[in-house]
Order: C-alpha cells, then structure tokens, then sequence
C-alpha cells in the first residue's frame, strides 16, 4: 500500500472514489438479512428448515463446490417475481451506496413454470426492481428504442436534491452452464430483444465441471453475429482445451482467468483483452494459494487492461471498496494508481459511447476534485 497512508484512510479512498463495476451475479450479491428474512419465510411455510439454511447463509469460508450448492438454495428462496425485483432494487442500492457510479449487473433468466415464470417475465421483473428504485437516481434505459414505454421509470429524482447517488446501471444476460444448447439461444435472443432496457451483453456462467463448450458456442456466436457483447468465466478451473476455445472464440471481456498458461497470457495480452478481476472470490474458493500470488500482480506491472470487481457480494461478504483496497494492500498499489485503474475501467464497459462520455466525465469531475491528494 502507499506510503504515509493508513489503513483508514486507505479503506476511506477506495470507498469515496467512483468505481465501476463490470463483474457481479444478482443472486451473488443478495443481502445476509434479505436472505435471512426470505429463509424465514419459507421457513415458516414448511418449505425449508430454518436453522440448517441459517447456518449456511452465515458461513464465511467456501469451496467452489458449495458456492454451487449455495446458488441452488438461494435460488430456492428467491423464485418469484416480487422477489426478483426486490433484489435488484437492493442490490442497486448497496452499489451506489460505495460509490459505484456505473454497474454491470449480470442475472441468468429463468424459467420456473412452478412459478409462472418464463425467462422474459424474469428479466421483466429485473427492469422492475430497476424501476422501484427510489434512494438513489439510477439510470438503465437506452431511450432510442421500441420498448420504452415498458421501460418507463416510475419514479423522477428531484433536480435540487445534489446529494442523491447517481448510479447507470447496464444488464448482461448469463447463460448457465448447466443449460442446452436451446436455452441458451433464447437468452440471447431475449437480450437482442431488450436491448432497449439496457441490456448490453451476454455471460457464460456457471459451475465450471458443468457442460460443454461446444453447447453454449452457437449462441454465443448468434450474440457475436448480432453484435452484442459477451464476457466469458475463463480459466476458473484448469480446463487447457476449454480456455483455448475461449480464447480463439475472442470474447470482449474474460473474467477470474486463474488457470491461464503462459503461452494463453501470451494470447491473452496480444489481444489486450481486459481481464475482470475478482480477488476475494478466487481466494475464498481456493483458486490460489495466497492472494499476493494472484495474477493481478503480474496483469498489472503489465499494464494488461484489468478491471477490479467483486463476483458476488453476498456470497463472499464483501464490496467494491473492499477489492480495491485488497488490490492496494496485497500489491502496494497507491491512491492514485487505485483512481486511475478504476478511471481505465471506463474503456472495458459495454454500453454505447453516450454512456462511456458521461462516465469520462465524470472521472475528470472527480479528478479535480481530487486533485491535491492525487498529485501529493
Ligand atoms: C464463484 N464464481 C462463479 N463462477 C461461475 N458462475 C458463478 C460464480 N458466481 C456466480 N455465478 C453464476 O451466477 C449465478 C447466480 O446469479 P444469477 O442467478 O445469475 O443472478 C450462479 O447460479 C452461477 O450460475
Ligand atoms: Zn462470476
């Protein structure tokens, strides 16, 4: 970490600075409490135990395998429509709270017929949690299309109010590992649809033992064919052959990238594709030994285009702020390094050059601002 600055006022910086975020899972970043509260709820409806799903919920350290397992129950408890918005809302929220000023939230859709619930109605209720937001001024639509009116925001910021969190966020629709070859079409094919509604891409994710590549390709080459964006977990096991496909497929972003070889970081730095970064993520499920052995180090002395991002902050109990400054602490990354890489991140985003103008300007905002702790 910089010299002559605490951990206090470290941890303050990487709270106060805009950050972007380009990497985190909606069911991920659920609330311990809203959890709590909807594991009650079913509790109490006979569905589930309570006390062995508490356990759970509240346990800090985590294998991959039981990230997995996790995935399945908080899917459990947040099924239905109410609840889907209701998360996103939160979620939202939380992001602005640290200063995100822009936030790529990825969700895979769903369809739980149990449920009424198709994989439209499920992206339909994340617009609408986006929509009820009301704490912060969030901005998610892309105005010029034909959905708008559907998109419509309920709720106008007070133009006086200049305290107010402003916050754009953009969706990526993942498609999951576990799913075929026609479930993962209509994802894609939902996203073109929505585009209008800010989503922007598309994200392969997923148990990472789970299936195979040669099942999600068409659609994402269908994505690739229509031009939108697609970012890819990478790398997340070793998986040589996989990673090379990955990579011949030349994807916009890769994220976690931990099992990488040296001759696929030759690939990889050839064609300067930007890396999501996700720290405690990969420390909590073991993908490394120790963090200060984490690729990031290597990436950044490299000058490779790198985004820090968090994953999932309610599985792994932490925040943006906390990224950066884990990035900080482990590799001696200082105030002003940190502001820059999470100015460069500006570049890495999916959404359209409107959007990338505001956030640059943004960034310029906050460096005169900032200006005298920048330069000191
Ligand atoms: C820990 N590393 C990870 N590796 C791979 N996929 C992950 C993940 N973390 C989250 N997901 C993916 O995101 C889903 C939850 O959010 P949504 O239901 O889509 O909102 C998980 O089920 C998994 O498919
Ligand atoms: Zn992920």
């Amino acid at each position: 970490m910089g010299e002559g600055c605490g951990f206090a006022e470290m941890k303050e910086w990487c709270r106060s600075i805009p950050k972007i975020e380009l990497h985190a899972h909606l069911n991920g970043c659920i609330r311990d409490s809203t959890l709590l509260e909807l594991a009650k709820e079913l509790g109490q409806k006979g569905d589930i135990i309570f006390s062995d799903v508490e356990h759970v919920i509240m346990k800090y350290g985590r294998s991959l395998t039981e990230c997995f397992q996790l995935f399945d129950l908080f899917h459990i408890l947040a099924t239905d429509h109410e609840t889907i918005s209701r998360i996103t809302k939160e979620v939202v929220e939380d992001f602005a709270a640290e200063n995100v000023v822009y936030l790529e939230l990825r969700t895979t859709p769903k369809n739980n017929i149990a449920k009424g619930m198709s994989k439209q109605s499920y992206l339909k209720a994340v617009v609408d949690g986006l929509k009820a937001i009301t704490s912060v001024d969030a901005s998610f639509i892309n105005f010029s299309g034909r959905a708008e009116s559907f998109c419509k925001p309920l709720h106008k910021s007070g133009t006086n109010d200049i305290k107010r969190k402003k916050i754009y966020v953009r969706l990526l629709l993942s498609i999951d590992r576990r799913e075929t070859t026609a479930a993962a079409m209509e994802t894609v094919s939902l996203a073109l649809e929505m585009k209008e509604c800010g989503v922007v891409g598309i994200d392969l994710s997923g148990n990472p033992v789970v299936g195979e590549w040669s099942t999600f390709l068409p659609a994402l080459m269908y994505a690739k064919e229509h031009g939108l964006p697609v970012t890819l977990h990478c790398g997340e096991i070793a998986n040589r052959k996989e990673i090379q496909e990955m990579l011949d497929f030349s994807p916009e972003r890769i994220g976690h990238a931990c099992f990488l070889e040296e001759d696929d970081w030759e690939r990889a730095r050839l064609s300067k594709i930007p890396v999501e970064i996700c720290l405690t993520s990969n420390l909590r499920t073991e993908r490394l030994s120790s963090i200060d052995v984490h690729h990031f180090g290597n990436l950044y002395k490299a000058q490779h285009p790198l985004v820090i991002c968090t994953d999932d902050t309610g599985l792994f109990s932490t925040n943006l702020s906390n990224e950066y400054y884990l990035a900080a602490a482990t590799f001696g990354l200082d105030k002003k390094d940190l502001f820059y890489l999470s100015t460069n991140a500006v570049e890495f985003i999916f959404a359209d050059d409107g959007v990338k103008k505001v956030l640059r300007e943004i960034f310029q905002d906050a460096e005169s601002r900032l200006a005298v702790e920048l330069h000191s």
